[in-house]
């Protein structure tokens, strides 16, 4: 048993070691696998190991038919693991259930198109049984296993097929993907276990009637791959510094947990770290530099050089559209017929078979190499697919490519193809300026139209091409979007975006809003851009706790002046905390934070921040966080400190749903923050909260003294009633009061509490300039006071009485007043019992609303 292995294929820079040598050799790092396992009958998770998940799912009841398919895209391990599986077995230290446990390539079995029956596919492909001890041990099928690896090589497709045409004997002949889907059905051999690998679901339909478990492989978490790095690496010290390097430059590829990739990682890591060379910046120099390096060590002339990448090129496109495994004609046909003994050949193909032999097969080693070959096809040969643009290429290979862009705009900077146009001669100038052109008018549409592709996925084109002139030059025609952006966000994004606003040498606004998810990874990503911003707008965002604490670096001596994080529902205490850390000592002046899940516990913090001398804070916006009375008298301590520079707080709801939830009880020592020296607050939103008349009569008592700062209070249903409107009116005529802005709406206080302040209005003293009196049911009885007030009044410039109850009778003499004032600018009297008759009279007047 043990002399099967899946894959024959030797070490390279591009695919690492074979999975034989990996498990043979002890080097098998375990893998990880997605989180969403089915639950247990009894509500526990599965394990979330691979072997275990694997041994659960195959060892679980043991009466039916168990298919697993183990999913992963191309170099997860899906192989290896398989192998290991295997050396396990047979060392009985895993799956003991199993008495046998049969491995197959789905890539051999294409070959096999006659029909046989089970037996014979099994001893085509295990030889050493011999047909007596088969039939015995196929008469005990819940100790048997099959494993069939990558669905996708295999060239016939298996079909969910009605039960008719399946097999139930193991003697009984069928075309050999009838057998595979009897074994699956449960039909033949009922109770064996059957995994079967794949890179994608795409084929899966055969699967559709049965239940069947999937496995999804992630690849290396970031423990898993810093041992991968320290098992490659023999000194420790680099293993770090690869490690580092290759999650701070190339994690948000995602392409970090692919086994094949860290070996490659490592592999250029290594060569790059002892010649003291330059250290890969892009995806696109990873593979240009590991290209390089294999050409290098087989030391092939340019001409030839140029016509195997050309080849493989072809085949590579070939491939795409066609099928992954390729035959000795697929080969002649692009012209590698001469390299087919060449090692060379295998750094970029896997090759089964004799190669010598018509029976030999090919397969591309990754998607992303045959991506990078067409990609360099396209420089090379201008003429290759009759000469298309880069968009019809792209446009036409939508769907089956990912990185294909990616390369094609790496590869039209000089210095990162010149490694390899040393090697296969020049790129075509024509194409690389094509493809600048190209970027450059895509890149300016999507910032012009916003139903356009987003403009982030041409500005990970622009970071892979390296080339600041063509941002400024893009920057230059649209400075205005290029500061928006509204959308999800990816940690590839965030560095792209990074790359751009420096390229411009940043952007005095940056808005980012509805990203979810902003990690700690994107954050950092963003810190150089976000340094030079001295407006941070991230609304409505998830930011984890560990942005938080980046963004706090970012004000922390930064030059940052505004932050908006309105609408971070997540930020909680926990990153509001994390956040002050910042406010410690930096520029910031206006920090927005309504809707953001605070709680009071924050509170202490936020009050130390603000009572020191470093902090420049003017403007705090705390509305629809629950802080409640304990969180505002916790603030008061920071506002009653003379080094506190905030002008103007805000603490209401935006709806009922978010209240602050205040109370009288934080009303006393709001009023004794309010009248220490050190205050300096000018304005103060405390509406929709219920303060009471209770509360609002102590916050009166300072508003009474010259040295209170406040200017503009907004109170608006806060449940008051004639005796605070009384107070409030005594404020606006005790000729101490600085108030100029008074927003008093929605206390239903009627004409009799009205009237306190249309008399305060008609005082000399009183210097209000705007006043709010929405739906307080005032009615035309209060003419005479309005009156009386707007004649006397020489301050007041807008006054709103919307949503009250007034009526066409007192249109005439309130519009008389209004033409008559030398200062009311505007007077709001939308939502009124006003009816059509009374416009022609609005209309005389422009300074109206109605
Ligand atoms: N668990 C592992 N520990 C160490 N190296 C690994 C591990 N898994 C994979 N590798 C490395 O990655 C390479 C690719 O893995 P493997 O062939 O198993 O991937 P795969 O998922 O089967 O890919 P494909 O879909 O292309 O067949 C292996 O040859 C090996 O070098």
């Amino acid at each position: 048993m043990m002399t099967y292995c899946f894959e024959s294929r030797h070490q390279s820079a591009l695919c690492g070691q074979s999975p034989e040598e990996v498990v043979l050799t002890n080097q098998y790092i375990p893998l990880s696998i997605a989180e969403n396992m089915e639950m247990e009958g009894d509500g526990t998770r599965s394990p979330n190991t691979l072997e275990d998940t694997l041994r659960t799912v195959l060892l679980r009841n043991r009466d039916q038919a168990r298919v697993v398919m183990m999913l992963g895209p191309a170099g997860v391990g899906k192989t290896t693991t398989m192998q290991k599986m295997l050396l396990d077995w047979a060392g009985r230290e895993e799956l003991e259930e199993f008495d046998f446990i049969f491995p197959f390539a789905f890539r051999d079995l294409t070959l096999l198109e006659q029909e046989m029956s089970l037996e014979d596919f099994i001893l085509v492909q295990h030889g050493h049984f011999t047909s007596e001890s088969l039939a015995v041990i196929l008469q005990s099928p819940q100790s048997l296993l099959f494993m069939f690896d990558g669905l996708e090589q295999y060239q016939y497709r298996l079909e969910s097929t009605s039960h008719s045409a399946l097999c139930t004997k193991p003697n009984q002949s069928a075309p050999v993907s009838v057998l595979i889907t009897s074994l699956v059905q449960g039909e033949l051999l009922k109770g064996a276990s059957i995994l079967i690998t794949a890179r994608s679901t795409a084929s899966l339909s055969f699967l559709s009637d049965i239940e069947c478990n999937h496995v999804q492989i992630l690849g290396f978490s970031p423990p898993q791959r810093k041992a991968y790095f320290d098992q490659v690496f023999t000194d420790p010290k680099n293993a770090e510094q690869a490690f580092q390097y290759t999650e701070q430059k190339m994690g948000f590829y995602g392409l970090c947990g692919n086994p094949v990739f860290c070996w490659i990682m490592c592999f250029l890591l290594k060569e790059t770290l002892e010649t003291g060379d330059d250290l890969p910046e892009t995806l696109t120099q990873v593979y240009v530099q590991t290209s390089a390096s294999i050409f290098r060590a087989h030391n092939l002339e340019e001409g030839r050089a140029r016509d195997l990448v050309l080849g493989l090129g072809k085949m590579a496109t070939y491939s795409l559209g066609n099928s992954q495994l390729l035959s000795q004609k697929d080969l002649a046909d692009s012209g590698l017929q001469q390299f087919l003994m060449s090692p060379l050949l295998s750094a970029f193909l896997f090759l089964y078979g004799d190669p010598a032999s018509d029976n030999c097969m090919f397969s591309f080693i990754s998607p992303i190499v045959q991506e990078f070959l067409i990609a360099l096809l396209y420089y090379l040969d201008i003429t290759w697919s009759g000469g298309e643009s880069v968009e019809v290429l792209l446009g036409k290979l939508e769907g089956s490519v990912k990185f294909l862009d990616v390369f094609l705009s790496g590869l039209s900077d000089a210095a990162q193809r010149k490694p390899l146009e040393g090697i296969v001669g020049e790129f075509s100038k024509d194409r690389t300026e094509g493809l600048r052109e190209w970027l450059k008018n895509t890149t300016v549409q999507s910032l012009q139209f916003l139903s356009y592709k987003r403009p982030l996925s041409y500005y990970r084109l622009l970071h892979q091409s390296q080339n600041p002139a063509l941002v400024k030059e893009i920057s230059d025609s649209q400075a205005a979007g290029l500061g928006r952006y509204y959308s999800e966000l990816s940690a590839w994004d965030s560095a792209a975006l990074n790359y751009v606003v420096m390229c411009c040498g940043g952007r005095d606004e940056l808005h980012l809003h509805s990203s979810l998810n902003i990690t700690g990874e994107m954050t950092l990503h963003l810190i150089p851009a976000f340094r030079l911003s001295r407006k941070l707008a991230l609304l409505q965002c998830t930011l984890s706790t560990a942005s938080y604490v980046h963004l706090a670096s970012v004000i922390h001596k930064g030059r940052t002046v505004e932050l908006d994080l309105s609408y971070n529902r997540a930020m909680g205490d926990s990153g509001a905390k994390a956040l002050f850390e910042g406010l410690r000592d930096c520029s910031l002046q206006i920090l927005r934070l309504p809707v953001c899940g605070l709680r009071a516990a924050c509170c202490e913090d936020l009050a130390s921040v603000l009572a020191l001398p470093s902090t420049q804070l003017h403007v705090l916006d705390l509305r629809s966080n629950e802080l409640q009375d304990e969180g505002l008298i916790q603030l008061c301590r920071g506002l009653r400190s003379p080094h506190c520079k905030l002008q103007e707080l805000r603490m209401t709801s935006l709806a009922r749903a978010f209240d602050c939830n205040l109370t009288d009880a934080c009303c006393e020592g709001l009023a004794v923050a309010l009248l220490s020296e050190g205050c300096s607050l000018t304005e103060l939103d405390l509406s929709l909260n219920d303060l009471g008349d209770s509360g609002v009569l102590q916050l009166c008592e300072p508003l009474k003294f010259q040295g209170c700062s406040l200017e503009k209070l907004r109170l608006v249903n806060c449940q008051l009633s004639e005796a605070t409107f009384r107070e409030l009116g005594a404020v606006l005529r005790s000729g101490n009061s600085r108030l100029t802005a008074l927003d008093v709406g929605l206390n239903k206080v009627g004409n009799t509490g009205a009237k306190y302040l249309w008399q305060a209005l008609a005082d000399n003293h009183c210097q209000l300039e705007h006043l709010d009196m929405e739906m307080i049911n005032l009615t035309d009885g209060s003419l005479e006071d309005i009156s009386a007030a707007l004649k006397a009044n020489t301050s007041l410039k807008t006054l709103v009485l919307k949503n009250n109850i007034l009526t066409d009778a007192s249109v005439p003499s309130l519009v008389q007043l209004i033409n008559d004032s030398r200062t009311i600018q505007k007077i709001n009297l939308q939502y009124n019992d006003f009816t059509e008759d009374v416009f022609e009279i609005f209309e005389t007047c422009g300074r109206v609303k109605y």
